[in-house]
C-alpha cells in the first residue's frame, strides 16, 4: 500500500489515538499526526499497525467544520479520497479526506473489522451471550421478580407480578398484618425499575420505621433509598455539597436524588416543602401505613390533602395498610379514591357496593362453575368466556384492580397464638379509675411521677415473668410513652434485667438503636418496652413472647400489636400474655375481645366494624360491669361469627380472587426457580470476570470470591469490592448470610456488567479460522448478530414489546445461510484464533467479499425484521386495547372519565404504533470465519 501526504489511516494497535493524517513520507518510515490526542507517532513502512479509513456508501461521516453527511459516493483523486453526501438538509456536498473529524470513533462492528480492531474469540461469544440473555431476560414473565433476596411467596410473586407490570401501577396493598406488604412494594418498585416503568421513586412512611424500610430496600432489593430528613433537606438548603450534588444545592432537594425515603410528618405545617416535594417528578409514591391518612368529607387533613396532590402528579401510587378499615369504611373509600379517582367517585355508591359484595362473590361462583347468573350486570359482556366475565366483574362491580387483601386463612403457615391470662388484685390506690375511662384502662395515667410503679401488681408482675422467661426474648407493648419510660426504667434500674425503651420522644436513630439491641442475639436486651408507635410495621418476629401490659380500645390496633410477631419468619407459636386488675375495665375489655371475637386466637378484618356494632353497649360497660355483660358477649361472639362467614364467603373471598391466582404464582415461581436452576449464570459471570480481569476463587458450593486483579480492564467491575467480595447464587445461602451478596440475574452487578459489554465496543468485531470437512480452504463465513433498536420517548416503554430479539445469520461464500446448521455454540467450540499478523493480511485482501456478504446479510435481517415489528405491534395493540376498553367500559357506569383520557390511550397506542414500525436493526457483532 502507497501512503501519501494527506491520507487518512487509523492504527489497529491504538484506537484511542483517532483518526491519522500522514504527515510524512520517507523510504521506510512514515509520520503521522493524530489530531485528537494531539500526537504525531513514526512508523517502520514495513510494519506499521496502520489500516487505511476508507467509507462506503451509506456511512455516517463528520467534518471538522462539523458537517455530517451520509456518504452516497466515494472517489479518488491523486491519492486522496473524495467523499460525496448528503445533509441533513438533503443538500449534496462534496467534501475531501483531508476535512474529515479526527475524533472518529470506529466503534461499528463492521468498521472495526475492516480496519483490523479484532477482539478475542471469547469477547465475541461473551458479547454474543450477553445480547442473548438481556433478550431472555425482557421476556421473561418473572422480569424484575427474580433478583430480590427473599423467599418465593405465592401471595407476594402474584401481587408483585400483578401490580409490577402495569403502566402506572395504583393500589391498595392490604394483606393482614406481617404478610409481607413492604416487600411486596419493594418488588413492585424493583420490577418497574427494572423494566423502565419507574425511574423516580418517593416513600412515606411514619418516623419510627425508616430506618427499617431503608434497610429492607437495600439488601433485598439492592435499592439504595436517600433518607431526607429535616437536617438533611437543611444542609441541602444551605448548599452543603456532601448532602446532595453541587448543582442541587441550589434547586430542588427532592430532584437530586431518584429514590427518596422520608417521613410524611417531616412536611406538616410545611407548605413550601410540601411543594418542593409536589414540583419533583415522581413515577411512584409510595404510602406505608395509609390508614393514618385523615379524611373526612367536609374537611380531609392536611396530610390527606397533600398525599392527594401527589397521587394526581404521579402516575403510580402505592397505598399500604393491614387495616384498611381501622378508622371506618369513609376512610377507606377516601383512600381507593386516591388510587383511582374515577372508579371511586361517590361514598353513597360505594357504601351501596360493598353491600353487594356477598351477592358478587355468589356470581363468580358460577361463574366459574360454568353458569351465567341470571342477574349478571348488564355492562358485562356475556359472550366472553367465564375467566374474563369474573374479571371484569371485580374490576367494574368491586375493588378488583385496586385493593389487594390476602389473610392467614389464605396464605397458611403461621403459627398458633396463645393467650395467657394473669388476673391480678386490684389496689385501692386506683379507686379512682372508675372515673374516666382513659382512666379506667390505664389507671398509672394521672400520675406524675413513678409512684404507681410501687403498688401496681402488673409491675411485680413483669419483673417475674420477665425472669421467669429468661434468656427468651419478650417484647411489651403499652399504650402510652410515659407508661413504657416508667416501664423501662424500672426493669433497667431496679430489677437488672437487660431492656430498652422505644416510644416517641427518641430520635429516630435512638428508636433504631434501641430495637437493634433489643434484636442482637448476643448480649442483646431481653425486653423491648414499647409504646403505641412499636405496634406498627416493626419485625420482631425473632421474639414470641409478647406482653400486653393494657390492650387499645380499637380491635384493629390489637391485631397491628400481636402482629409485630406473628407475621412471616415467626418459627414459634405466639405467646401473648396479658396481665389485667380484676373487677377493672381491662378485665371487661380483655373479656369482650377474648370471649366475644375471640381476636387472640384468630385476626379479623371486620374489626373495626364490629367494635362500632357494639360500641354503645361496650363502653357502659367498660365504665362499669353489668349483668348485661354476659348477653354482650353473646352477642358480639354471633355477631363475629355470623361476620367472619360473611367475609370468607363475601368479601374476603372476592378480594382473595383478585389477591393470588395461585397457577400463575406457581408458574412465576418456577421460572425463577429455571433460572436459577443450572449453572447458567455462574459460568457468564466466570465468562465476564475472565474478560474484564476479575480474580475468581471458589468459596464453598455455588459461591465465589471475586477480586479485582492487577490486569483489569476498566478501573472497577460493578459490585467488586478492593478487598473481594464474596457471592453466592443459592437463594437458600444468600437468605441465610447476610454478608454474602445474593446474585441473580437481576443483581447490580451482573445488570451493570451486562451493561457494560452492550454500551462498548468490546468483542463486537472478531476474526477466527476453523476446519470444517467437505468444505474447501479459504472459504469465507460471515456471522452477523443483529439485535432490534427501537428508538421511542420513555414514557412510551416499547421495549415491553419490542426486545432486542437478536437475529444471528451465518452467510457462506455464496451467500447461503446456514445459522441453524452450525448454531453459534458450535462455533465458539471449533473457532480456532489467528496471528493479528495474519489476520491483517487476510483482511485487506476481503474488504470487497466481506462488504457484498454483508449486503446480503442486512438484507435477510431486514426481512426477518419486518416479522418481529409486526409480532410487536399485534401484541402492542392486544394489551393496550385491552387496557383501552377496560376504561371504555367503566367509563359506561362512571361518567367521571374523561372522553380526552380515553383520547390520551388511543393516541398512545398509535404513537407506539409508529416507533414500532420505524424501529431499525442494529449490528451487534461481527465474526469473519475462514475454513483452513
Ligand atoms: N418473601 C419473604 N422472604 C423472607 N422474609 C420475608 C418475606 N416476606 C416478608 N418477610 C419478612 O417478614 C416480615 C414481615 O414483612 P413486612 O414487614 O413486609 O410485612 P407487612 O405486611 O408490611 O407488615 P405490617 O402489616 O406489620 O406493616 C419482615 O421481617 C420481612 O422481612
Amino acid at each position: 500500500m502507497e501512503y501519501l501526504i494527506g491520507q487518512r489511516w487509523v492504527s489497529h494497535a491504538d484506537a484511542q489515538l483517532g483518526l491519522g493524517v500522514v504527515v510524512d513520507v520517507e523510504p521506510r518510515r512514515i509520520t503521522l499526526s493524530f489530531p485528537a490526542v494531539g500526537e504525531e507517532r513514526t512508523y517502520a513502512i514495513d510494519n506499521a499497525p496502520l489500516t487505511r479509513l476508507r467509507f462506503k456508501e451509506g456511512d455516517h461521516i463528520s467534518t471538522v467544520e462539523g458537517l455530517e453527511l451520509i456518504v452516497t459516493g466515494v472517489s479518488e483523486h491523486q491519492g486522496l479520497l473524495m467523499y460525496a453526501g448528503t445533509d441533513h438538509h438533503e443538500q449534496e456536498q462534496h467534501v475531501s479526506e483531508l476535512e474529515l473529524d479526527a475524533f472518529v470513533q470506529l466503534t461499528t462492528p463492521q468498521q472495526r473489522l475492516l480496519n483490523g480492531h479484532f477482539d478475542r474469540n471469547e469477547d465475541f461469544a461473551l458479547r454474543v451471550a450477553t445480547v442473548q440473555h438481556t433478550d431472555r431476560l425482557q421476556r421473561s414473565p418473572a422480569r424484575g421478580l427474580m433478583g430480590s433476596r427473599t423467599s418465593l411467596l405465592p401471595h407476594q410473586l402474584y401481587i408483585a407480578n400483578e401490580v409490577g407490570q402495569r403502566h402506572a401501577p395504583r393500589v391498595l396493598l392490604a394483606d393482614e398484618v406481617g404478610l409481607g406488604k413492604t416487600i411486596e412494594a419493594g418488588m413492585i418498585i424493583h420490577q418497574q425499575l427494572m423494566t423502565g416503568r419507574a425511574s423516580r421513586a418517593l416513600v412515606l412512611v411514619p418516623p419510627s420505621l425508616l430506618h427499617q424500610w431503608l434497610v429492607e430496600m437495600l439488601r433485598r432489593f439492592n435499592l439504595h433509598f436517600s433518607l431526607f430528613d429535616a437536617d438533611r433537606i437543611a444542609a441541602m438548603a444551605e448548599g452543603d455539597p456532601e448532602a446532595g450534588t453541587e448543582d442541587d444545592t441550589a434547586g430542588n432537594p427532592f430532584e437530586a436524588e431518584q429514590l427518596v425515603l422520608c417521613s410524611l410528618e417531616l412536611f406538616a405545617d410545611d407548605p413550601a416543602l410540601q411543594q418542593r416535594a409536589l414540583d419533583a417528578d415522581w413515577d411512584l409514591v409510595v404510602v406505608d401505613e395509609a390508614h393514618h391518612l385523615h379524611w373526612s368529607e367536609q374537611s380531609p387533613g392536611e396530610d390527606y390533602r397533600f398525599v392527594e396532590q401527589l397521587s394526581t402528579r404521579s402516575a403510580g401510587l402505592l397505598l399500604l395498610t393491614a387495616t384498611p378499615e381501622q378508622i371506618g369504611q369513609d376512610s377507606h373509600f377516601a383512600r381507593l379514591r386516591l388510587l383511582d379517582p374515577s372508579r371511586f367517585h361517590d361514598l353513597q355508591a360505594f357504601r351501596e357496593e360493598e353491600k353487594q359484595y356477598r351477592q358478587l362473590s355468589a356470581m363468580a361462583d358460577m361463574l366459574e362453575q360454568g353458569d351465567i347468573p341470571g342477574d349478571l350486570p348488564a355492562d358485562l359482556d356475556r359472550t366472553q368466556d367465564a375467566e374474563t366475565l369474573i374479571e371484569q366483574l371485580l374490576d367494574r362491580h368491586g375493588t378488583g384492580r385496586v385493593l389487594f387483601r390476602n389473610t392467614r386463612a389464605a396464605v397458611e403457615g403461621f403459627p398458633a397464638r396463645h393467650l395467657h391470662r394473669y388476673p391480678l388484685e386490684q389496689p385501692d390506690a386506683y379507686a379512682h379509675a372508675q372515673l374516666e375511662l382513659e382512666y379506667a384502662l390505664h389507671p398509672e395515667l394521672p400520675y406524675q411521677d413513678d409512684s404507681w410503679l410501687d403498688f401496681d401488681p402488673r409491675v411485680a408482675w413483669l419483673e417475674k415473668t420477665l425472669k421467669a422467661l429468661r434468656p427468651q426474648k419478650v417484647l411489651v407493648i403499652c399504650g402510652n410513652a410515659s407508661t413504657a419510660v416508667a416501664l423501662e426504667h424500672h426493669l433497667h434500674l431496679r430489677a437488672g434485667i437487660r431492656s430498652a425503651a422505644f416510644y416517641e420522644g427518641l430520635s429516630i436513630l435512638e428508636r433504631d438503636r434501641a430495637a437493634a439491641y433489643f434484636a442482637d442475639e448476643a448480649g442483646g436486651a431481653q425486653t423491648l418496652v414499647c409504646s403505641e408507635i412499636g405496634s406498627e410495621g416493626r419485625n420482631f418476629q425473632f421474639a414470641h413472647h409478647l406482653i400486653l401490659f393494657d390492650l387499645p380500645l380499637n380491635p384493629d390496633l390489637l391485631e397491628q400489636r400481636i402482629g409485630r410477631l406473628d407475621r412471616i419468619g415467626q418459627q414459634h407459636d405466639v405467646e401473648i400474655h396479658v396481665p389485667y386488675l380484676e373487677g377493672s375495665a381491662q378485665e371487661t375489655l380483655l373479656d369482650w375481645y377474648d370471649r366475644g371475637m375471640d381476636l387472640f386466637r384468630d385476626a379479623c378484618s371486620a374489626g373495626y366494624m364490629i367494635f362500632q356494632t357494639f360500641r354503645e353497649r361496650l363502653l357502659p360497660e367498660l365504665a362499669q360491669r353489668s349483668a348485661a355483660f354476659e348477653q354482650l358477649l353473646t352477642d358480639t361472639a354471633e355477631f363475629t361469627l355470623r361476620t367472619r362467614k360473611e367475609l370468607r364467603e363475601g368479601r374476603d373471598r372476592l378480594l382473595e380472587r383478585n389477591s393470588c391466582k395461585r397457577e400463575i404464582a406457581v408458574g412465576l415461581i418456577e421460572e425463577i426457580a429455571l433460572l436459577e436452576a443450572g449453572d447458567d449464570l455462574e459460568r457468564y459471570l466466570e465468562t465476564l470476570c475472565d474478560a474484564f480481569g476479575v480474580d475468581q476463587e471458589f468459596h464453598s458450593e455455588q459461591t465465589l470470591v471475586l477480586r479485582p486483579s492487577e490486569h483489569m480492564l476498566t478501573g472497577h467491575f460493578p459490585g467488586v469490592k478492593d478487598e473481594g467480595t464474596t457471592v453466592t447464587f443459592s437463594r437458600e445461602k444468600g437468605l441465610a448470610r447476610e454478608d454474602i451478596d445474593f446474585v441473580t440475574w437481576e443483581h447490580p452487578m451482573i445488570i451493570e456488567s451486562m451493561d457494560m459489554v452492550l454500551s462498548t465496543e468490546l468483542g463486537n468485531a472478531a476474526l477466527g479460522t476453523i476446519k470444517l470437512k467437505g468444505v474447501p480452504a479459504g472459504t469465507l463465513l460471515l456471522e452477523a448478530i443483529y439485535t432490534v433498536n427501537c428508538v421511542a420517548p420513555k414514557y412510551l416503554q416499547v421495549e415491553r414489546f419490542l426486545p432486542l430479539s437478536p437475529i444471528r445469520l451465518l452467510v457462506d461464500a455464496r451467500g447461503k445461510e446456514l445459522a441453524e446448521l452450525v448454531p453459534h455454540e458450535r462455533l465458539n467450540t471449533l473457532v480456532e484464533r489467528v496471528k493479528k499478523s495474519t489476520a491483517l493480511a487476510i483482511i485487506k485482501q476481503v474488504h470487497e467479499e466481506v462488504d457484498a456478504k454483508m449486503r446480503l446479510a442486512n438484507a435477510q435481517a431486514e426481512s426477518r425484521l419486518r416479522t418481529v415489528l409486526e409480532s410487536a405491534e399485534v401484541q402492542m395493540r392486544a394489551d393496550l386495547g385491552a387496557e383501552l376498553e377496560r376504561l371504555e367500559a367503566l367509563r359506561r357506569v362512571n361518567p367521571a372519565i374523561r372522553e380526552a383520557e380515553l383520547e390520551h390511550l388511543r393516541h398512545r397506542i398509535e404513537e407506539c404504533a409508529v416507533h414500532i414500525r420505524h424501529a431499525s436493526l442494529q449490528l451487534q457483532a461481527l465474526r469473519l470465519i475462514i475454513t483452513t
